[in-house]
This record gives C-alpha cells, sequence and structure tokens, in this order.
C-alpha cells in the first residue's frame, strides 16, 4: 500500500508481496521462537552455521519436478550471473560440507535458522519467504542419525507445550516406494519424479496424480500398485508388500525401536504415504502433522545420502530437517499455547526536573551496569510509554 505524503510524494509502507516485516511485539515473538530452535539445538549438541541468502540458481536446478524449483525466486545479478534466493537450507549446507572437505571430524551435526524464498504467482496470497529451522548430520548412515533428529524435533514440541495429543509425526522410507518402482521394473531415474508426484496425493485428486505418473510412463498397473503401497500404515501389511527382509523394514523397525529408547513412540506413527517432495530424499522421510487435520506439515525432512555427489562430492550420509516459523506459530495460536511479548524492563528512571536529566542519566548508568533493563525517560510524549 501507499499514501501520499506531504509533499504529494509516494509513501510506501508495506513489505513487498508474500514478505513480512516483523515490528517489535512480533520481532519477541519471532526471538522466542529462535532461541527455543537454539536451545534445542545446543542440548543436542550441534554447531550453528549459516550461509548466503543468496546462492548460485545451479544449486537448485533439479530436474524432478519439484515445486520448490519450479518457484524458485531466481534473478541475474549485475555481473551477468544466474543466482537464486535460497529456497531451503540443505543445498547450501551440503555446498559448504563439500568446501570445507576432509578437514573435518565426522559426523558433523549442524544446525542453522535462515529466510528462505519462493516466487509463486500471488492468486494464491501465500507467502514468499519463511524462517526455517534445519538441522543436519552428516556422516551417519543408521538411522540412529533420524532417531536424534526427531527426537530434538519432539523436545522443542514439548518446551512449547504441545503434546503427542496435539501433534504427531508420520514417519516412512522411500526405500518402501524404491521396493515397489523395481518389483514393476520401473526404471531407476523416474524414481525420484515418481517421488515429487505422489508427495501431492493430499493436495490433488487421484486422477491428476495418476495422469501425471501416466506422463511419464509409469504403467497403470503399477501406478495401482503405488497408490496401493502408499496406503500402509502396518509394519505386518509392509512386510506382506515387499517382504520382512528388505531394507525399508529393518530400518522403520529399527528406527522405531530407537524411538522407544528416547521415549518419544507416542509421536511417531509409520505412514507409508509420506514421501516429502524434495527429490533429494534417499531413504528415511518424515513430517510433523496437527492431529486435528486443520493445518499444513508443520516440519519435514529426511535421508540424502546422494545429494552431496550430485555436487560433485563424494557420496556422504546424510539427513536432516526443515522446521519453518510460520505453522507452528498457527498450532500454538489454535492450542492457545501463544504466549504474550510484552516489552519488559526492570526500571523506569525520569528527571522531574531539567536540572535532573544529567544525575538521572548516571542513575541509569548504574542500574544498566549492574544488569538491569532501564527505560531512561529522554523525552516526555503525550502518552507514556509505561
Ligand atoms: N521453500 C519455501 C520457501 C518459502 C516458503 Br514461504 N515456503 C517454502
Amino acid at each position: 500500500m501507499s499514501t501520499k505524503g506531504s509533499m504529494g510524494s509516494q509513501i510506501v509502507t508495506d513489505p513487498p508481496k508474500g514478505t513480512r516485516d516483523f515490528p517489535p511485539e512480533d520481532m519477541r515473538m519471532r526471538t522466542w521462537l529462535f532461541n527455543n530452535f537454539r536451545e534445542v539445538s545446543r542440548l543436542f549438541s550441534f554447531e550453528e552455521v549459516d550461509f548466503p541468502m543468496v546462492e548460485s540458481e545451479e544449486l537448485y536446478t533439479r530436474k524432478a519436478g519439484e515445486e520448490i524449483v519450479g518457484q524458485l525466486y531466481n534473478f541475474e545479478d549485475k555481473g551477468g550471473r544466474k543466482v537464486a534466493l535460497r529456497p531451503e537450507l540443505t543445498p547450501s549446507l551440503a555446498r559448504l560440507v563439500l568446501q570445507k572437505g576432509k578437514a573435518q571430524v565426522f559426523p558433523l551435526k549442524w544446525f542453522a535458522i535462515g529466510q528462505c524464498w519462493r516466487y509463486e504467482n500471488m492468486t494464491r496470497g501465500r507467502r514468499r519467504e519463511h524462517y526455517q529451522w534445519n538441522m543436519d548430520i552428516i556422516g551417519v548412515p543408521g538411522v540412529e542419525a533420524e532417531a536424534e533428529l526427531l527426537a530434538a524435533i519432539v523436545m522443542f514440541f514439548e518446551r512449547l507445550g504441545i503434546t503427542s495429543k496435539d501433534v504427531g509425526i508420520k514417519v516412512s522410507n522411500r526405500k518402501v516406494l524404491q521396493a515397489v518402482l523395481e518389483k514393476y521394473e520401473i526404471q531407476a531415474d523416474n524414481f525420484a519424479p515418481v517421488c515429487v508426484i505422489v508427495d501431492k496425493l493430499d493436495k490433488l485428486p487421484r486422477d491428476v496424480i495418476e495422469s501425471e505418473l501416466a506422463k511419464i510412463n509409469v504403467p497403470s498397473e503399477a501406478i495401482d500398485g503405488i497408490l496401493k503401497a502408499l496406503t500402509l500404515q502396518s509394519f505386518d501389511d509392509l512386510e506382506a508388500l515387499i517382504g520382512a527382509e528388505s531394507g525399508a523394514v529393518g530400518e522403520l523397525k529399527q528406527l522405531f525401536a530407537l524411538a522407544e529408547g528416547y521415549g518419544i513412540q507416542d509421536w511417531l506413527q509409520f505412514d507409508a504415504s509420506v514421501v516429502r517432495g524434495l527429490a533429494y530424499y534417499t531413504g528415511t522421510v518424515f513430517e510433523g502433522f496437527d492431529k486435528d487435520r486443520k493445518l499444513r506439515a508443520i516440519c519435514g525432512g529426511g535421508r540424502y545420502d546422494r545429494l552431496l555427489s550430485t555436487y560433485g562430492g563424494l557420496d556422504t550420509p546424510a539427513c536432516g530437517f526443515g522446521f519453518g516459523d510460520a505453522v507452528i506459530v498457527e498450532l500454538l495460536k489454535e492450542k492457545k499455547l501463544l504466549p504474550k511479548f510484552p516489552h519488559v524492563v526492570d526500571d523506569v528512571v525520569m528527571a522531574l526536573e531539567d536540572s535532573l536529566k544529567i544525575k538521572a542519566a548516571g542513575v541509569a548508568a548504574q542500574l544498566r551496569k549492574s544488569g538491569r533493563v532501564v527505560e531512561l525517560v529522554i523525552e516526555k510524549g503525550k502518552k507514556m510509554r509505561w
């Protein structure tokens, strides 16, 4: 929105479409949320990292039809370089791991909180930016890594007063779908595109999914087999479909056993419909959801053992999650768990006469040196801030 200024010039008051300002109270809420992200990461012995907001576009030019790639906030810079506002943090993390190379002691346990962008036409009125908390473990091939990540997510929810009655985490493994595709002799390079398509099952009608799969030459009997497999929600049914000796069954059972150890089993449920929409997942995938089913996914992640090699490195086992700053706030509001964030001070110091202003400054300085938050009244407004 813009309004007329005193000299007739336009005053721009709104931020760009799809973006948010954070005025003081919103900023205090965001700081509280991020402090919880950081505290959980700290308790899990993760180290904070950060990356540029702008990355080379080629970091994201995957060809599996992902929405995240189709909505790149990309442009050409003044040097003619093709760049993009990052849509996610994982590729930057992979790039940094490769940059640091073997000089590091693995496993790496890194976390980041960063603003991520997408450019979609505003007809849907959706936001174009959000902040994501990511935790990633690099160098651990076993599901012990996923168990740590799931335990961190649960700790975060519990810190905010959210229980396993409010939120669940659906867990599956892309090796389920891989086994089904192998059964129908679907070529391996169709695996990622199939995952990206069937991830939309909860957003698009079944016939649209079927026609999208047919477009990439998945035969109709395979389509039926894939969609049936995605309805599985018990290990018995999974074993009946792909065999008890399959990798997916072993990994899932071990992950759920570890979850018992963490005491987070009540939060997890096997659900083969979880595929996630990123092409690079290769194993475990998971997604936090609200049990009232009013909101979009709260968080999500999985194992991506081959992402680093797509950037020229060696295959390196890796897994991680992304946790956005928007849906969680909607959930907290729904559950009446969002605290108030008033601006709090310990002391207000005010010179009742101009001759006392210097004295008042000294009093404020002493109180602040002792660690107290002091509002020194330097201008008597019509309405006192306090
Ligand atoms: N990847 C992504 C970026 C920005 C928003 Br809003 N949502 C998803």
